[in-house]
């Protein structure tokens, strides 16, 4: 991982008992690092992950978001989304913070490779200043074309035993055309063949789309959608299938759209599903046997006398 200075340290808020930053978290806010110096942590024992419960709305919407999923009481087209969200197990408090309890996506894999994909062509919502609108749309402007854009990844490379992780401004710097590659990199490419991987994401996708199509009234905006497999199985000479998963996070901003009478809209989310099915319009490319993967220069550098400049950074 990066090494955290010292500085960070002093200044990062104190951990609870039994927990360590997340380990193989890809963006979002980081322990220590964010504004707030709140970031996600795992719980060393449970293995559970514990995202701050920010101020209101955005805290509060997410443990409701989370409470309604998994209530007794919701209605089957909000059941059929628990597969896709990590399970929900409560509040944590510790020091004056609560945490939201929640499933670690990542416990059942040996070597997780993970991809932060934030999904639609708007992220941000009607009470957003326009300077964080506009900071949003600055982020990634091939966003409202694309439906979709990368906050990074992370893969294990079996060959050379070590991991590599594209951050967010990497992420960023990918032009539209690019992205294809840039998606086929994630899944080992040019290394590992990454078709089969591929594949089994596109089919779950499917099914979450559905899941989404059916689901009226709500808008899902800056949730990002984690593709996770397991590198440790994951190489070119090998028949066997890598554990694959997806799964949605973040609804800080999710909320539902009532008409002019105060009930629940009868329409799907749109700006979703535009991003999901061009998510997964830009996985069929690449597991079309006539894909040809394009080395990006972007994507391979890294110079270690000019480390601001990186693309990447590896470790064990
Ligand atoms: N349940 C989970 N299990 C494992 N990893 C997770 C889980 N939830 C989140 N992560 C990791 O943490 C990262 C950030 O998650 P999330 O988007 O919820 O945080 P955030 O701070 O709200 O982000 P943002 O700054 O985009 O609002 C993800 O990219 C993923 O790597
Ligand atoms: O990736 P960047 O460039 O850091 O941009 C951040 C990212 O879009 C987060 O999703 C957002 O948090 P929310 O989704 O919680 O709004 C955050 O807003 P914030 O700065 O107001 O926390 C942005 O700054």
């Amino acid at each position: 991982m990066e090494p955290v200075s010292s500085s960070i340290i002093d200044t990062a808020p104190p951990l609870p008992p039994d927990t360590q930053p997340l380990e193989h978290q890809i963006a979002g806010h980081f322990h220590g690092r964010s504004e707030s110096k709140y970031g996600l942590l795992e719980q060393k024992s449970t293995g559970f992950v514990l995202k701050p419960f920010i101020s209101a709305p955005r805290g509060p919407r997410e443990h409701q978001f989370y409470v309604d999923v998994f209530s007794i009481h919701a209605p089957v087209e909000i059941q059929n989304l628990r597969p896709f969200l990590p399970t929900f197990f409560g509040l944590y408090e510790f020091a004056g913070m609560q945490y939201l309890t929640l499933e670690n996506i990542l416990k059942d894999f040996q070597r997780p490779c993970i991809a932060d994909v934030k999904i639609g062509r708007i992220t941000y919502d009607s009470e957003a200043s326009t300077e964080k609108k506009q900071k949003l749309k600055n982020n990634f402007p091939a966003a409202v074309d694309l439906g979709f854009q990368l906050c990074g990844w992370k893969t294990y490379r079996s060959t050379q035993k070590k991991y590599i992780y594209h951050h967010k401004q990497c992420a960023r710097s990918i032009k539209k055309h690019e992205i294809s590659s840039a998606l086929a990199n994630f899944f080992g490419a040019p290394e590992s063949d990454h078709h089969p991987v591929v594949r089994d994401v596109i089919i779950r996708l499917r099914t979450l789309e559905r899941v989404m199509s059916d689901l009226r009234g709500f808008t899902f905006l800056a949730t990002s959608l984690l593709i996770v497999y397991d590198g440790a199985q994951h190489q070119s000479c090998t028949q066997s299938m890598p554990k694959v998963d997806v799964r949605l996070v973040d609804f800080a901003h999710v909320s539902t759209v009532n008409d002019e009478n105060g009930n629940p809209i009868n329409q799907p989310d749109d700006n979703f599903i535009f991003g999901l099915r061009s998510y997964i319009d830009h996985l069929e490319t690449i597991a079309d046997d006539k894909f040809i993967y394009l080395p990006l220069e972007r994507l391979n550098h890294n110079d270690p006398s000019n480390a601001s400049s990186n693309c990447y950074t590896t470790f064990m």
